[in-house]
């Protein structure tokens, strides 16, 4: 996929390129994915100005993908706002009638936010206007890739695979993290957290994270957090352990930590492990009755499965066929309403960071992008082995990989 789009531009665009032909492509599934992404308490006001919803431009006639590159656009409704500020074209200065807030935005920004990229963004580029940083630095462009990621899911389908998430962390507030449990209702999990606030399974942790939300808010403070996703229903043998770049943990850790905030990633049980002995670090192997989360290439006959998933379901780099399970640590926003100390870069004099409006949480939005992303890299690594023009191509392929593997 690749992105383009400023937060305050017209509008974000991705081209999705490698889809095969004859996938049923459903615009509303795409949209859904958009509003997960907007909601959760603690976003700020932006959120109710957009109402994101994905433009398909190419690459799909009467609900069938085509095979060619699918472009997918994404409206931004405050762009009129921004016009004069974000106008390609040279534009003459504000006039002194013009409407306040117009001035206001066309207002160079010289007080770079520390935590954002503000300011190592515009050494390296040579702006003396920050926002020439900060309109694609925004996570605004995640929309874009919670619309390719919609796309994604919608092949990992085709083939049984499915993609959930959850918060398991507010600020101070924790809420039974993944455990290493091979049996944990992933579904049941997500259900709960599709009716929470903030994406959390528990309702009374929901609660102490809104509540630790609202007073984050009143300081004039911002919270990070902790996500998890898990792909359920993955078959063993997706990436590889031939070559460092092709290893699925390092693609997937790569993908999550693209994530604006985004500062630390755990494959399972992931720090936890360090401070354990092997005996109880390792899922062992069994072979019997399958359970139900273990992919299996036929349920009624035994099979290898494992009675823990602390490896999260990559060993080698390779899909063990467990729910492929990632966690994500995301810092606190940048943009604080009582703003940090910085250096007003037309004067070297200290100053206040910039403040304009702002989330004051986003962790609830950001596991959804984690989902998306999760959904991308296995997408990725699911037409490596299988490959496919055509959708039906690529299940053959995938049922006689199953076939081959109900031998062994
Ligand atoms: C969905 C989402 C919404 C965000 N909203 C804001 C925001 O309103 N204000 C802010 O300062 N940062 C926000 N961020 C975080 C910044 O994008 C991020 O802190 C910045 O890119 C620097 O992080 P980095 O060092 O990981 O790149 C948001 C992040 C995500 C994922
Ligand atoms: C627009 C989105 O998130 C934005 C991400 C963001 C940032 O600094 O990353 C800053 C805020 O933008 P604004 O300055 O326009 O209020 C968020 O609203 C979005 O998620 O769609």
């Amino acid at each position: 996929m690749l992105t383009a789009g400023e937060s305050h531009g017209p509008a974000l665009t991705v081209i999705v390129e490698g889809v095969p032909a004859g996938l049923a492509l459903s615009p509303e599934a795409i949209d859904r994915e958009l509003r997960r992404r907007q909601e959760g308490y603690g976003r700020g006001q932006r959120m109710r100005i957009e109402q994101d919803r994905a433009r398909i431009l190419s690459g799909v006639r009467q609900g069938m993908t085509l095979g060619s590159p699918i472009a997918l656009q994404v409206e931004n409704r405050d762009y009129p706002h921004w016009a004069h500020t974000m106008a390609p074209q040279v534009q003459p200065e504000q006039e002194p009638g013009a409407e306040a807030g117009a001035r206001w935005r066309s207002r160079p920004v010289t007080r770079p936010r520390p935590g954002h990229a503000d300011l190592a963004g515009a050494l390296k580029f040579g702006f003396t206007d920050v926002r020439n940083v900060l309109e694609r630095a925004s996570a605004r462009e995640t929309a874009a890739r919670v619309a390719a990621g919609a796309v994604a899911r919608q092949l990992l389908a085709a083939v049984g695979i499915t993609v959930v998430g959850r918060v398991v962390r507010i600020g101070p507030v924790e809420a039974d993290p993944f455990d290493g449990s091979a049996e944990l209702d992933w579904a049941e999990l997500a259900r709960r957290a599709e009716a929470s606030p903030v994406r959390c399974a528990s309702e009374t942790a929901t609660r102490a994270m809104m509540e630790a939300i609202d007073q984050a808010r009143r300081d004039g403070d911002t919270l990070g957090g902790i996500f998890e996703v898990a792909a359920l229903g993955v078959m063993p043998g997706l990436g590889s352990y031939v070559q460092w770049d092709r290893r699925l943990d390092a693609r997937l850790a790569a993908a999550f930590m693209s994530i604006p905030g985004v500062k630390g990633v755990e494959v399972g049980l992931g720090f936890e492990l360090a401070s354990r002995p092997g005996s109880a670090a390792h899922d062992p192997i069994l072979y019997g009755p399958v359970p139900p989360l273990q992919w299996t290439p036929s349920p009624e006959a035994p099979g290898y499965f494992r009675p823990s998933n602390r490896a999260g379901g990559l060993e080698g780099g390779v899909t063990t066929g467990q729910p492929v399970v990632m966690r994500a640590a995301m810092k606190p926003l940048s943009t604080l309403m009582r703003p940090l100390a910085t250096v007003d870069m037309a004067s070297h004099e200290p100053a206040e960071a910039a403040v304009e409006r702002s989330d004051v949480c986003a962790v609830p939005s950001a596991a959804v992008v984690g989902e998306a992303m999760m959904a991308w890299v296995l997408a990725e690594a699911l037409l490596e082995k299988f490959g496919g023009d055509s959708v039906e191509e690529l299940r053959q392929a995938v049922e006689a990989y199953r076939r081959r593997l109900a031998r062994r």
